[in-house]
């Protein structure tokens, strides 16, 4: 499964980036996540990310370049998670698809009990080993 994820920093601190919690009871269950989703066939990463923030978050969103690529294998799926810097374009983030959302640092984020596909894009992000984030 393609999973596509969004670095979306707050609009007034570029330091710090959104994240969300997971809900109860699903997979991952409160588990902490970029935004984003699944990429549905025949459609690009970027109109999928694009999607899944208008219809998570309630937001507009524009989608820049690749920053980090990954692949995991749950017990129930692998996923192929690959995360993008974007910009809001338009509206405010609202916890419409998760329990909870927060804007934190990347080194904020160590601290919180991540999907494990993202601890290794959380290292490659707390190092800076990502380049420009715009
Ligand atoms: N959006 C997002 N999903 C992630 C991340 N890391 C990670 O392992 N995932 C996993 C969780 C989900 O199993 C899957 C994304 O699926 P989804 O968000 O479209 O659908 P869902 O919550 O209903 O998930 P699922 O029950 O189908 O597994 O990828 C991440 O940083 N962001």
């Amino acid at each position: 499964m393609r999973v596509v994820a969004a670095l979306l920093p707050h609009p007034e601190d570029g330091a710090r980036f959104l994240v969300q919690q997971r809900l109860p009871g699903g997979s991952r269950a409160l588990l902490w996540e970029f935004p984003g989703g699944k990429v549905e066939p025949g459609e690009s990463d970027e109109a999928a990310l694009a999607r899944e923030c208008r219809e998570e978050l309630d937001v507009a969103l524009e989608v820049g370049r690749r920053l980090w690529e990954g692949r995991h294998t749950y017990p129930d799926l692998t996923v192929e998670l690959v995360l993008y810097a974007t910009r809001l374009v338009s509206g405010e983030p609202r916890p419409l698809g998760a329990h909870a959302l927060k804007f934190l640092t990347p080194a904020e984020m160590g601290a919180l009990p991540f999907c494990e596909a993202d601890i290794p894009l959380l290292e490659d992000l707390v190092a800076g080993r990502m380049g420009s984030l715009g």
